[in-house]
């Protein structure tokens, strides 16, 4: 039986402004911080030991990864960040507000954008200061792979090859793994692990800095998952996700 841990950063800026964020590399809040801070304690006392971490190249995962090492005294481990972790691209609606967005277009539209499989943004014209296409995270990747705008599915398609390039092989090899990435890079990977469908999928919620243990059998097949931590602290949370994309 093989365990990974996944979790969502802790609570960002645009989090907390409500923005729709993406590839914007904005950093955690104050209490990001201290949300991941907890949650290297909750994995210290459950006894969790991680060999290899894996993250994204967004300052609000990595941060969250490094506070979470630091709190388990474990900062020495490989750490691998990848792009294709990174936070679903938002295109033209990244650094607008939700709320805002649900009152001119309706909450269930806002719904389907935020959390539906196939439906992606307007995506940013080639020429917006808001591209990826000048960030040196992205230097090394031909232009046509950094997107203006993604579906859930896009994501899944560019997170797939990573889990079973890199981190299945990893897991095969008994190697304990610590994903620290996004909202929607974890809902990729955890649509594709338990099969989930794609209309499902709509109803799934990440919350931020909660560690989610998923057990693997020994071809990798979900055997059971749960959070650690407090369950009425990360109803709340998960609560709180749900409803940034209402109109009030
Ligand atoms: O704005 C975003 O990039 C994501 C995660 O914060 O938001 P949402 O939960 O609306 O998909």
């Amino acid at each position: 039986m093989h365990k990974i841990v996944f979790m969502r950063h802790g609570q960002s800026i645009w989090n907390y402004e409500n923005r729709f964020t993406g590839w914007t590399d904005v950093d955690l809040t104050e209490r990001g911080k201290r949300e991941a801070r907890a949650a290297g304690r909750i994995l210290r006392e459950a006894g969790f030991e991680f060999d290899l971490a894996y993250t994204s190249v967004l300052k609000r995962a990595i941060r969250t990864l490094w506070i979470v090492l630091d709190e388990m005294d474990a900062m020495w481990i490989p750490v691998v960040c990848d792009w294709r972790l990174n936070e679903r691209h938002y295109g033209a609606l990244q650094g607008l507000n939700k709320a805002e967005t649900a009152r001119k277009y309706g909450e269930h539209q806002v719904h389907m954008l935020r959390r539906s499989y196939e439906t992606a943004a307007e995506p940013l014209l080639p020429g917006d200061p808001r591209t990826s296409y000048n960030e040196p995270a992205y230097a090394f990747l031909p232009k046509e792979k950094i997107p203006l705008t993604e579906s859930l599915k896009d994501t899944v398609a560019r997170a797939k090859p990573l889990w079973f390039d890199s981190i299945a092989p990893e897991i095969r090899k008994g190697k304990r793994i610590l994903i620290a990435a996004h909202g929607n890079s974890l809902r990729a990977l955890i649509k594709e692990l338990d099969n989930i469908s794609d209309k499902d999928i709509a109803l799934l919620n990440i919350p931020t800095g909660q560690p989610l243990v998923y057990e693997l059998d020994d071809d990798l097949k979900p055997v059971r998952h749960y959070y650690l931590g407090d369950p009425a602290k990360i109803a709340e949370a998960l609560q709180e996700v749900a409803a940034q994309g209402n109109a009030s």
